[in-house]
């Protein structure tokens, strides 16, 4: 399709899907599924998870009672309006004003520089009507940071922009299909006015009179679209992870190279050692982060509720954790899709394999709802403000609970004496937590070096980012683990997820052997213990890896991909989809007689000359 045809067939599929949510009708959960099962980036996302829910988080009762009706029929079209051209990251950075005019009681909404355009927002180039809008809030000459306001984009019986509102899209995006059918779009204000009531004032009010009164919730409860949605994208990170996985495991056991004994047939590629090694991780990183995401949904449910009743006291945790972990595992499963890509050789690089789009479509998750790198460093701050309270009397909780046992972590020496002991529960947590509590003290150490702070943690940047990591891969396996713990039913599951539990840890001290070494976690026989365990875990779930990929449930629709059918029927079907290729339409090609025969006549003459 060109962009056109594809904006337009996904703006008739959102359609027909909210038609189906509300004639069925299906759940907040099943509609999501849906939305999931649609399958193309559109501007249903950001209505859904940004627009709604920033209202909700953000607006007063009386806002929330205006506008949420009309959101939930749809009967106005919202989006997300943060980033601007120059700043995405540094929200505190945001140039666009809106400047309080007690005259007319209305906010003077305007864009001052080419950087302050908004730049990004989904759904804002093409769809929306409206959008909540993020600006620094003016009043009086004082500037008093970013605040969010709900505006009006487009006249509601043409859908024109609304004078003093320039709009578009920012133009074509990575790859061809794949996040093309979003309308990404720019916005520029030129002195648009709005009345005061729709600045969204849950966390702060400007009055009648022009006086800027804050809220005693913290400012923090702005970003809370941005945890919600950061919680969504790790249980995406295990759908998008277990469909290159489902792909490249059947397609892994249907190929065959080598090793073929006296005319005999070849060795299944999945059979490969290597092959075993680069697969099998991602196998068991699709289930890992499934787990996780449930737990962070549940943290998330319970942030939530704990914010209704006034109480703050988690949001940091929360905040860490959402961040953390939706950088994790969106640069795992970016990276984990080329892998798959690989893991198919050469087929895997046709569109038909289904990675190409896959990959082109995941891949910005590592940038949107925050740069993976600048949210890692967000981790990093908040463990660093617990080391610096160990020893205070004031008890780390959560995810963080492992740093109480400092004394202990940064002393320790892993019990580990044989391979088996690698699936020891206590001495894998041991490990990996000891090794995370190590990074972060290290850096915290050298951080107080340094005479400014601030100074200090640019200079240590890298090192923090690793420390955050680790922090983030402990939580994961403990996870995994707690999953274990729990009950599970169906006969052998169990001993399967046991199994992809202890690949998921052992690949991590593999991957980041430096880091365990480094810290003395643990010593290199003990590596090497680790790595005989982790090929006897190999040798175990090879067996059952096509069946563990099936258990996902994914149809052959759903997949898209020629390497990753069910019935494992790959080189007929390679053949079908690639005479349905345009090129294929004729046996000469078009520009045969422009070019390829003048060519070819041209060089027969010299010839005979
Ligand atoms: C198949 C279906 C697919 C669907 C997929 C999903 C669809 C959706 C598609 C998605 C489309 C994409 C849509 C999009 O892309 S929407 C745009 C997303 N944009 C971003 O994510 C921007 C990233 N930047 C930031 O979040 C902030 O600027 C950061 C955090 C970097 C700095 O911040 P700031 O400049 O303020 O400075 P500070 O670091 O001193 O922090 C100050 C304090 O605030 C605390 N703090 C910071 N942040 C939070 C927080 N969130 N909750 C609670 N607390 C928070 C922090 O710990 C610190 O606390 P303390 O140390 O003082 O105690
Ligand atoms: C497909 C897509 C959809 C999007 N949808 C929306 C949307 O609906 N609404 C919306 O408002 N926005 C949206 N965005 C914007 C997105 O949220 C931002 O692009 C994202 O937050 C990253 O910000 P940036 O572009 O400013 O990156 P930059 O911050 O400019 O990053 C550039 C580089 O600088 C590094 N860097 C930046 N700051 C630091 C630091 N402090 N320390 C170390 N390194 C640093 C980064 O790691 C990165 O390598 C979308 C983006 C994409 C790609």
């Amino acid at each position: 399709m060109t962009r056109k045809e594809l904006f337009k067939n996904t703006l008739r599929k959102s359609v027909h899907a909210w038609k189906l949510i509300n004639e069925l009708p299906l759940s907040d959960d099943e509609s999501l599924m849906l939305r999931h099962f649609m399958d193309q980036p559109g501007f249903l996302d950001l209505h859904w998870r940004m627009f709604v829910p920033a209202i909700k988080g953000q607006g007063t009762e009386e806002q929330k009672q205006k506008w949420l009706p009309l959101a939930n029929k749809m009967q106005i079209i919202g989006c997300y309006a943060q980033t601007e051209l120059g700043h995405g990251s540094n929200v505190q950075g945001l140039e666009t004003t809106a400047t309080f005019d007690p005259q007319t009681d209305q906010f003077i909404l305007h864009s001052p520089t080419q950087t302050s355009s908004k730049w990004w927002p989904g759904g804002l180039g093409k769809v929306s009507t409206h959008a909540v809008i993020y600006a620094r809030l003016i009043t009086d000459g004082k500037d008093h940071g970013v605040h969010g306001f709900i505006v009006q984009l487009r006249n509601m019986d043409d859908h024109s922009p609304l004078p003093g509102i320039t709009i578009g899209d920012i133009g074509v995006k990575f790859g061809n299909g794949a996040y093309n059918s979003m309308d990404n779009g720019f916005l520029m204000f030129d002195k648009f006015c709005i009345p005061r009531d729709q600045m969204l004032m849950r966390l702060s009010k400007v009055t009648r009179e022009g006086k800027y009164v804050p809220s005693d919730v913290p400012r923090q409860l702005m970003y809370g679209t941005m945890v919600s949605v950061r919680q969504t994208i790790v249980s995406n990170a295990s759908i998008a992870m277990a469909r290159a996985v489902c792909i490249a495991t059947r397609y892994s056991a249907v190929r065959r190279q080598f090793g073929s004994q006296n005319g005999g047939i070849e060795t299944q590629v999945i059979d490969y050692k290597t092959q075993q090694n680069r697969l099998f991780p991602l196998l068991a990183s699709a289930y890992a982060f499934r787990f996780v995401g449930e737990w962070l949904k549940w943290l998330y449910t319970d942030v939530t509720q704990r914010l209704e009743a006034s109480d703050f006291a988690t949001l940091p945790e929360a905040h860490a954790c959402t961040a953390g972990l939706k950088s994790m595992t969106t640069s795992a499963t970016s990276d984990g899709i080329e892998e798959c890509r690989k893991l198919c050789g050469g087929h895997g690089y046709l569109w038909c394999s289904g990675l190409p789009e896959l990959f082109a479509v995941y891949v910005p998750a590592c940038t949107y709802e925050g740069d993976n790198v600048v949210l890692q460093l967000q981790v990093a701050r908040f463990l660093m403000k617990t080391v610096s309270q160990l020893g205070s009397g004031k008890a780390p909780a959560g995810t963080t609970a492992y740093m109480g046992r400092a004394k202990h972590l940064l002393q320790c020496r892993s019990s580990i004496r044989k391979a088996e002991d690698w699936l020891n529960p206590a001495m894998v947590l041991e490990t990996f937590e000891a090794r995370a509590l190590r990074m972060a003290v290290s850096c915290a150490n050298n951080l107080s070096k340094f005479e400014n702070q601030e100074q200090g943690f640019s200079e240590l940047l890298a090192d923090l980012v690793e420390a955050a990591i680790a922090h983030c891969q402990l939580i994961v396996v403990s996870k995994f683990i707690v999953k274990l713990e729990g009950e599970i039913k169906g006969k052998g599951v169990k001993n399967q997820l046991k199994n992809l539990c202890y690949i998921y840890a052992l690949h991590l001290i593999h991957k980041h052997l430096g880091d365990f070494l480094s810290t003395n976690s643990i010593t290199s026989e003990q590596a090497s213990l680790a790595n005989h365990q982790l090929r006897s875990l190999y040798t175990q779930v090879r067996p059952n890896a096509v069946a563990l990929v099936d258990a996902f449930d994914y149809t052959d629709h759903y997949l898209g991909s020629v390497l990753g059918r069910y019935d494992g029927n790959v080189y007929p079907k390679l053949f079908e989809e690639a005479l349905k290729d345009p090129l294929n339409d004729t046996v000469v090609p078009d520009g045969y007689h422009e070019y390829i025969r003048p060519l070819i006549k041209q060089h027969l003459r010299s010839a005979r000359l």
